[in-house]
């Protein structure tokens, strides 16, 4: 059976988005998924996003893969691609421009702004060490500039859980960071026991900051949606920075708000398709 994908990015974390609205589960597997993520033998990406039919009263619910085949709970950049697929998809007889998204890390919102980018609600973020999880600190304590031996060096970092997993540290200069070699150490780390997302965090100025990832199942990325918001509410908790800020990533800004009203976080940022091919 042909399927047809398209292949959408958001700030260079891109993205292969299946339309999986006649089934409730993924037509390809997590195995079909490695091969397609790969840049050579493959279509190239950093994972396969499905759009299946919404549950619990959900529009939609999504589901991802990584290019390692592992399963996240959520993603950023994607949701807000897929944002964009479900209005290309639903084309004239689109009706709505936010969508209510059924997540593993629970319902999640996109919405399409009328200058093109999508600001999506991330939900709260978790700060426990049970909930990222970790074993840093007590199950039921915060991990705010806990020291972490990684590569030879103690490093203070910060827990958050997006519904994904981010280890946070700030430096003096992301440029220098040897990720290539530390990046999958902290990410297999056995203090993590679902792994990492790790993000390295310069602080610019108190609403400017400059990331650099290494995700969980995907290795070095262009961008990560739920990491710059992880990176951001860390910045809150440890007191060096605003509770709005732009996230720069290598792939481009992210507006980034831990809303002192509902203590929800907010994400805006851009989501390209880039074209659309049969399997
Ligand atoms: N690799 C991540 C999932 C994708 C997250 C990232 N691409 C984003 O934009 O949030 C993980 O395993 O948690």
């Amino acid at each position: 059976m042909a399927i047809e994908f398209t292949k959408y990015h958001g700030l260079g974390n891109d993205f292969i988005l299946i339309d999986n609205r006649s089934s409730s589960e993924p037509v390809i597997t997590p195995a079909q998924a490695i091969k397609l993520c790969d840049r050579h033998f493959g279509i190239g990406a950093d994972g396969v996003i499905f759009a299946l039919p919404g549950e619990n009263g959900t529009d939609y619910t999504m589901r991802i893969f990584n290019s390692d085949g592992s399963e996240p709970e959520m993603c950023g950049n994607g949701i807000r691609c897929l944002g964009v697929f479900l209005a290309d998809l639903e084309g004239e007889s689109r009706t709505q421009d936010l969508y209510r998204i059924q997540t593993l890390a629970g319902v999640i919102t996109p919405q399409l702004m009328a200058d093109g980018q999508v600001k999506v609600d991330m939900g709260l973020p978790k700060l426990l060490a049970g909930e990222i999880p970790t074993t840093l600190s007590a199950a039921d304590s915060k991990v705010i500039n806990q020291p972490l031996e990684v590569a030879g060096k103690t490093w203070e970092v910060t827990c958050v859980s997006m519904g994904n997993p981010h280890c946070i540290t700030f430096v003096e200069d992301v440029a220098a960071i040897p990720l290539e070699s530390i990046g999958t150490k902290f990410e297999h780390h056995p203090v993590f026991p679902q792994r990492t997302n790790t993000e390295f965090i310069e602080i610019v100025r108190r609403d400017y900051l400059k990331m650099r990832v290494w995700e969980r199942g995907a290795g070095i990325t262009l961008a990560c949606g739920t990491g710059a918001c992880a990176s951001l509410v860390a910045g809150v908790l440890t007191e060096k920075c605003d509770r709005i800020a732009t996230v720069e990533l290598p792939g481009g800004p992210l507006q980034i708000e831990w809303s002192e009203i509902d203590q929800r976080v907010y994400m805006t940022g851009p989501a390209e398709r880039v074209f659309t091919g049969k399997l």
